[in-house]
């Protein structure tokens, strides 16, 4: 079972128990074997289904749902907890320091993804200043050498590795050597694969570890392997001292269960996790936002944490005010394009609200999008600073829109459908007006500003359909702002 459907079963499950009259033990315990099914389609291992399921049982006191409270919501906390307990290991993985030399290893099997996150990882650390290297000790695979020199080259990471020679442990102490001379602050060795859990990958994981002395191991697993995760997670283990978990491929048909029976395995949390093939996609783990989108309840402070690594936070106080007027020209749409595309995917984006299901956006229509916007900004960069700063429709007349379309390359009805779109969203953000803006706290203080009608103006309505309309809207708001841990889910508590 996907992840998009998972929530979507679970509310079910739920919604049919709390219509039923009598809520006795009978009723909780069917409700609980088709949450139960559900957990085991999406790979969470058995054992932890079953553990979950006697956990719940001792937390959910029967009484209580008789007594006319919210039986979903009472049924749902206790879901969402426990699967919040599955994913913290306890203790947190060692975190490199930045300007301090740090180790990291990755292991996995082949395929897993290892090399691309590999790179993923030094990328996103590069972005926040680090300076990363690369050094690639697997000998065993052809052509693994070529991708991550070609990855690290477009990425403009150094990296390190041979075409000759065959000993992994010799390249990756080597590789080390070299960048702790050349004060690199976090050193991270590739390391080979194996199609499957074999005596020799392990030997030569060991190997590497022993020569390398790693301050972390990540373990890479690709998150379609199903209920096997548990056991290969354990395997690495067992040879090697893994101390935080990746997850790969959790866009497209991924199950998330994996993830859970990874951490129960290593004893180790999950740190991030692989959306696609491209260098940027890749997240932060954390885990209540994570169980959140599990539960299909989306993740709304990863939606506004996007928005606040693309918003810079010196524009953030202009555009708020802007947005709070009501006054919104074609560059503000231009600059709003730009902070969308460097955002990534938007399903992937728009995945993280409420009520959102992947499905809404699948994968196709998503590149779809980005080509429109890519080409409306291209028709935008044919137009005068007037036009772009103007409010003042009449201003495109017929020779304008001619000539822009001449400009740009376009056909003319393009133009047109670029500033019918234009007068589309400056008609959302009219709606805007007179928002109350926080004096700080930019994106994420505003939208605990919101109330549900604001929300309901600006959000899509196909989505807002999906949440249920605007009392649907209101329902959750009113969960966001009622309950500690719902607040911290959505980014508004003290997560
Ligand atoms: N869709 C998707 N594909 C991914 C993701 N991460 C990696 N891939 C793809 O998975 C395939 C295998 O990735 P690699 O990085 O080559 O795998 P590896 O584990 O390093 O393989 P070995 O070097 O042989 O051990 C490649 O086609 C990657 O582009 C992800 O998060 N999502």
């Amino acid at each position: 079972m996907v992840l998009a459907e998972l929530g979507g079963s679970i509310s079910r499950a739920l919604q049919q128990m709390s219509s039923a009259t009598v809520i006795d033990e009978k009723v909780l315990n069917e409700c609980l074997n088709e949450i139960t099914r559900a957990l085991l389609q999406s790979d969470v291992q058995f054992k932890l289904v079953r553990d979950m399921q006697t956990n719940i049982k001792k937390i959910v006191n029967l009484d209580d749902l008789a007594a006319g409270h919210n039986k979903r919501k009472i049924i749902q906390q206790a879901i969402f907890n426990e699967l919040c307990k599955m994913l913290d290991p306890g203790k947190p993985s060692f975190v490199p320091k930045k300007g301090k030399t740090s180790v990291v290893m990755f292991v996995g099997l082949q395929g897993s993804g290892k090399t691309t996150t590999c790179t993923k990882y030094a990328y996103y650390h590069q972005k926040k200043g680090w300076k990363p290297a690369l050094v690639c000790a697997d000998t065993f695979r052809a052509g693994a050498f070529d991708q991550l020199k070609q990855n690290a080259t477009k990425a403009k990471i150094p990296f390190y590795g041979s075409y000759m020679e065959s000993d992994p442990v010799k390249i990756a102490v080597e590789g080390v050597e070299r960048f702790k001379k050349e004060n690199c602050d976090l050193i991270i060795v590739d390391t080979s694969g194996r199609h499957k859990q074999e005596a020799a990958l392990f030997e030569e994981m060991r190997q590497v570890s022993e020569a390398t002395k790693p301050d972390l191991v990540i373990f890479v697993m690709d998150s379609s392997i199903g209920q096997a995760a548990f056991d290969q997670a354990l395997a690495f283990k067992q040879s090697v001292s893994v101390g935080a978990v990746i997850v790969t491929k959790m866009d497209g048909h991924a199950k998330g269960g994996g993830a859970l029976s990874a951490v129960a395995a290593t004893k180790s949390p999950v740190i991030f996790f692989g959306t696609g093939e491209h260098m940027d996609e890749f997240e932060v783990f954390d885990v209540k936002p994570f169980v959140s989108r599990l539960l299909g309840m989306g993740d709304w402070s990863g939606f506004m944490d996007k928005i606040q690594e693309v918003v810079p936070m010196d524009q953030q106080p202009e555009l708020l005010q802007k947005l709070s007027e009501g006054h919104f020209t074609l560059r503000i749409m231009y600059e709003q394009f730009q902070n969308l595309l460097k955002m990534g995917p938007i399903g992937q984006v728009f995945s993280m609200l409420p009520g959102f299901s992947a499905e809404l956006m699948p994968k196709g229509r998503e590149k779809e999008s980005q080509a429109k916007i890519k080409r409306y900004m291209t028709m935008m960069d044919s137009m005068t600073n007037e036009e772009l700063d103007s409010t003042n429709p009449k201003l495109m007349t017929e020779s304008r829109i001619m000539r822009i379309a001449r400009g740009s390359g376009r056909q003319v009805i393009e133009v047109m459908e670029m500033l019918e779109e234009y007068k589309r969203l400056a008609k959302i953000w009219s709606k805007m007006k007179g928002l109350k803006i926080p004096k700080r706290g930019g994106m994420s203080a505003l939208s605990q500003n919101m109330n549900a009608q604001h929300m309901s103006k600006v959000l899509p309505p196909q989505m807002l359909k999906q949440i249920g309309g605007l009392g649907g809207l209101q329902n959750l708001m009113k969960q966001m702002g009622s309950n500690k841990d719902m607040m911290g889910m959505f980014g508004g508590g003290d997560k």
